[in-house]
């Protein structure tokens, strides 16, 4: 079986011509092979669903078998919105830590409040607990971290305020685990066959967790560092999505790919931005996804095959997990199945804003092995910040 064929096999022959994947991309694959082109958005990649326009508020949905147009930089409409610049990437956490706090006072003070007090009763060791299991820091690590404490209090005499501070941060820190690998892997990759790909990653998780809002704040962030993008709208299922995230890339001159039908079918879009990625010579592409979790078949099944039709024209950078901070308990049943199926190569949580109860991060990278990448402190533009053990746990003692 040829390639074509089997790609249309993978895809589904029906969907791809009702998105308009169809009649151009076969023609452009028998009239022989497409160079890649390396360099920038504009450079005349061709793409057969997208009608890229990065300074155009929203962008207008492809149709059947459509040319791409590709608007070019220098020709962009003297009218065109000014394009914002987003924050700076570097320090976010620090800046934004005081929303860590939610509500209430910060998890950290919580402790120290108690910790502080002149002697330690067993009542105040199980509130200490009872504290750290409210945070959502989950069973095993919460007995963790008061056996830690008991010892250093009792037994080597630890007492004075600023000492037990320091205890608290040193064992925080070390149930947050700096050690881990929170790189994200945003770096176009060289293939086999010596040509460039852009580096693919694809946002998944349940209805309602952030996932679009997601997208949009990881495009300022990557912009903010120098990076070409490409979105794909591949959230086919909510009808307002592909808009939002239009939106959010044209805020920023970042070209959206999308398709014009609602339902339409996502690896049909998710392959046609990976496409106009790679034609384009983009750094990155990222992919939005609706992943309804009605049950793990059917989620295998559509990320399954998105993923297998992106795989074949780059190689998939990374699997985000985003998942809503306050959910708690159910957020890690949905994480578990996510990473089951999808092969989660990080972690983004949502929500943290809005919550007491950051200890989360420290029960999901138990639970999954995989770690938080980045997290949501917002819903404004630039809410969106690197993790970094320190900067987050010093959020947490309200420092
Ligand atoms: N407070 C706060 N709100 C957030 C954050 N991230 C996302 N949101 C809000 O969460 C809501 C849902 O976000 P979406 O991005 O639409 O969620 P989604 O996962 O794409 O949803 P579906 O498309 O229905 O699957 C929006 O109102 C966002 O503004 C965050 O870090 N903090």
């Amino acid at each position: 079986m040829n390639e074509t064929l089997e790609l249309l096999l993978a895809i589904g022959l029906p969907t791809l011509a009702a998105v308009g994947v169809g009649a151009a991309f076969v023609a452009r694959r028998r009239g022989g092979p497409t160079p890649p082109t390396p360099g920038r958005p504009g450079d005349g990649g061709r793409a057969a669903t997208a009608v890229l326009d990065p300074a155009a508020p929203a962008l207008a949905a492809p149709t059947a078998a459509a040319a791409v147009e590709v608007a070019p930089e220098a020709e962009a409409p003297a009218a065109a919105p000014a394009l914002e610049v987003p924050e700076p990437v570097v320090g976010r956490l620090a800046r934004l830590r005081g929303r860590l706090a939610g509500s209430g006072s910060p998890l950290g003070a919580r402790l120290l409040a108690v910790l502080s007090r002149d002697h330690l009763t067993e009542d105040d060791w199980d509130e200490l607990e009872e504290t750290l299991l409210l945070a959502d820091v989950g069973a095993g690590p919460s007995a963790e971290l008061i056996a830690d404490l008991r010892t250093a209090v009792r037994v080597a005499g630890v007492r004075e305020p600023a000492a037990v501070r320091a205890l608290l941060r040193e064992k925080l820190i070390a149930l947050v685990d700096p050690a881990l690998d929170r790189s994200l892997a945003t770096a176009p990759v060289i293939g086999a066959d010596g040509l460039r790909r852009p580096a693919v990653l694809l946002v998944v998780g349940v209805n309602g967790t952030g996932k679009t809002t997601t997208v949009g704040k990881l495009a300022r962030v990557l912009v903010a560092q120098g990076s070409t993008v490409v979105l794909g709208a591949a959230d086919t299922f909510r009808a307002a999505a592909a808009e939002q995230l239009a939106t959010w890339g044209a805020r920023v001159g970042v070209p959206t790919v999308r398709s014009d039908r609602d339902g339409a079918d996502p690896a049909a879009v998710a392959f046609d931005a990976v496409r106009t990625g790679r034609d384009t010579g983009a750094d990155v592409v990222l992919v939005d996804t609706a992943g309804r979790l009605q049950n793990k078949a059917g989620l295998m099944d559509e990320l399954g095959k998105i993923i297998r039709v992106i795989t074949r024209e780059a190689p998939l950078s990374e699997v985000l997990l985003v998942l809503d901070a306050t959910t708690g308990q159910n957020g890690l049943n949905q994480a578990r199945v996510f990473a089951e199926v999808a092969g989660v190569t990080g972690i983004v949580l949502t929500k943290l804003d809005g919550t007491a109860k950051g200890g989360i991060v420290i029960a999901v990278q138990r639970e999954l092995g995989v770690p938080v990448k980045l997290i949501g402190l917002g819903e404004g533009p630039d809410d969106l910040a690197p993790f970094d053990a320190a900067a987050f746990v010093d959020g947490l003692l309200g420092d």
